[in-house]
C-alpha cells in the first residue's frame, strides 16, 4: 500500500525496466501573492517503450510537467524532487549537461510547430543541424540525413521540402517536420505536448499513427500529454490523470476506461464525445480549476461526493487495486 501522495509509489507502481522515474517532482513560481506551487508530489515512472498519456485540463501543470524533463521551465520557476533519467537524477544538473540530453537522450515535440523550429531556416538545415550537433556529422551528410528523416515521417518529395522554410508547408507537414526533428538523434524518450491539438480531425490521426508506427520501430518511450483522453486512448499503455498541479489517478490505460475510480476522471470520461448523446446534451464538469494553496481535496469544490474530511484533508494516493492508484477518500482499497 502507499503512503501520502508526496512519498515515493510503492514498487508495484514502478514498471519494470523503468527509463524514467519521477519523484515527488515540485514546480513553483516566484508571484507577487508568493510562491505558486504549481506541481506538487508527482510520482510516475514510464518503462522502456512505454506510452504514458498525462491528461488533465487546462492549466493542472502538464506543461510544466513536461518542461522539467527538458530543463525548460521558464526562468523564475523552481523544480524540486527528482527526475530519474537510465538511473541519474536530472534535477539540478549543469545547463552544460542539460544541452547535451536534450534533442539526444529526451526530445520534445510541442502543439505549435513554430515554438520548436527557427522561421528563418529551412527545414532540412535545421534538423541537419541538430546531427551536426549531437552526432558529429557533417554538413553534407547531415543533410542527406534529414532527408531521408523527412522522408520517414512521411513527408512527400522529401528532397524539395527539405529546402523549404518552416512557413512554406501546411500545418501537418510541419508537424511531421517537427517529429523529424526529434527523432534525429534517436532518443529514448519522446515529450509530446498536445501535438495534434491544433490540427484538424483526419491529420491528428495520421500524427498519431505516426508516433506510434515510430514508436514500434525504434522502441523509444513516450510522454503525451493532452487535455483530451480521447487521443490517448490508442496510444498509451498507461494513464496518469492530474488535477490542480496534482496527480489523482495513475494506472494502466484499460483500468481507466474500463474502471475509472477517481470522480475527476469519471468526470473526463462522462464528457467524451458519445454518438447516442446529441451535441446539447454534452457533460461538463462543473466548476473550474484553480491552482491554489488550500486544505484538502482540490477537487472538492466541484465534487458531488464530498464530505467533510475531503475538504480537510489531502487525500493520499492508495493501489486502491492491483496497480490501480487513486487519491480519494470516497475510493478506498
Ligand atoms: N511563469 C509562471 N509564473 C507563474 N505561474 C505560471 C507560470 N507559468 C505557468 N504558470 C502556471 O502554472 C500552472 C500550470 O501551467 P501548465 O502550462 O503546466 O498547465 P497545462 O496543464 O499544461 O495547461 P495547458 O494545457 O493550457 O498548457 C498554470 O496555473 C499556470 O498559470
Amino acid at each position: 500500500m502507499a503512503g501520502r501522495d508526496t512519498a515515493p509509489l510503492p514498487a508495484a507502481a514502478a514498471t519494470v525496466g523503468s527509463l524514467l522515474e519521477v519523484r515527488d517532482l515540485g514546480v513553483s513560481f516566484a508571484t507577487k501573492e508568493g510562491r505558486a506551487q504549481v506541481v506538487t508530489g508527482l510520482n510516475y515512472s514510464i518503462g522502456e517503450g512505454e506510452t504514458l498519456g498525462i491528461v488533465g485540463e487546462s492549466g493542472c501543470g502538464k506543461t510544466m510537467t513536461s518542461l522539467s524533463l527538458m530543463g525548460l521551465v521558464p526562468p523564475g520557476g523552481r523544480v524540486t524532487g527528482e527526475i530519474r533519467f537510465g538511473g541519474r537524477n536530472l534535477v539540478d544538473q549543469s545547463a552544460r549537461d542539460w544541452r547535451s540530453l536534450r534533442g539526444r537522450d529526451i526530445a520534445m515535440i510541442f502543439q505549435e510547430p513554430m515554438t520548436a523550429m527557427n522561421p528563418v531556416m529551412t527545414v532540412g538545415r535545421q534538423i541537419a543541424e541538430v546531427l551536426t550537433v549531437h552526432e558529429g556529422l557533417s554538413t553534407a551528410s547531415a543533410f542527406d540525413r534529414a532527408v531521408e528523416l523527412l522522408e520517414a515521417v512521411g513527408i512527400p518529395s522529401p528532397n524539395q521540402r527539405a529546402r523549404d522554410y518552416p512557413h512554406q508547408l501546411s500545418g501537418g507537414m510541419r508537424q511531421r517536420a517537427m517529429i523529424a526533428m526529434a527523432l534525429a538523434c534517436k532518443p529514448k524518450l519522446l515529450v509530446a505536448d498536445e501535438p495534434t491539438t491544433a490540427l484538424d480531425v483526419t491529420i491528428q490521426a495520421q500524427i498519431l499513427d505516426l508516433i506510434l508506427e515510430l514508436q514500434e520501430d525504434t522502441g523509444m518511450s513516450v510522454q503525451f500529454i493532452t487535455h483530451n483522453l480521447a487521443v490517448v486512448s490508442e496510444l498509451a499503455h498507461r494513464i496518469l490523470v492530474m488535477y490542480a498541479g496534482r496527480g489523482v489517478e495513475n494506472a494502466p490505460a484499460e483500468k481507466i476506461f474500463d474502471n475509472p475510480l477517481h470522480p475527476y476522471t469519471r468526470g473526463l470520461i462522462a464528457t467524451l464525445p458519445d454518438p447516442d448523446r446529441k451535441v446539447d446534451q454534452l457533460f461538463v464538469i462543473p466548476g473550474s480549476l484553480r491552482i491554489q494553496p488550500q486544505r484538502g481535496c482540490r477537487f472538492a469544490s466541484r465534487c458531488s461526493l464530498a464530505s467533510e474530511i475531503c475538504a480537510a484533508t489531502e487525500p493520499p494516493m492508495l493501489e486502491v487495486e492491483t496497480d490501480h492508484f487513486v487519491a480519494c477518500h470516497k475510493v478506498t482499497p
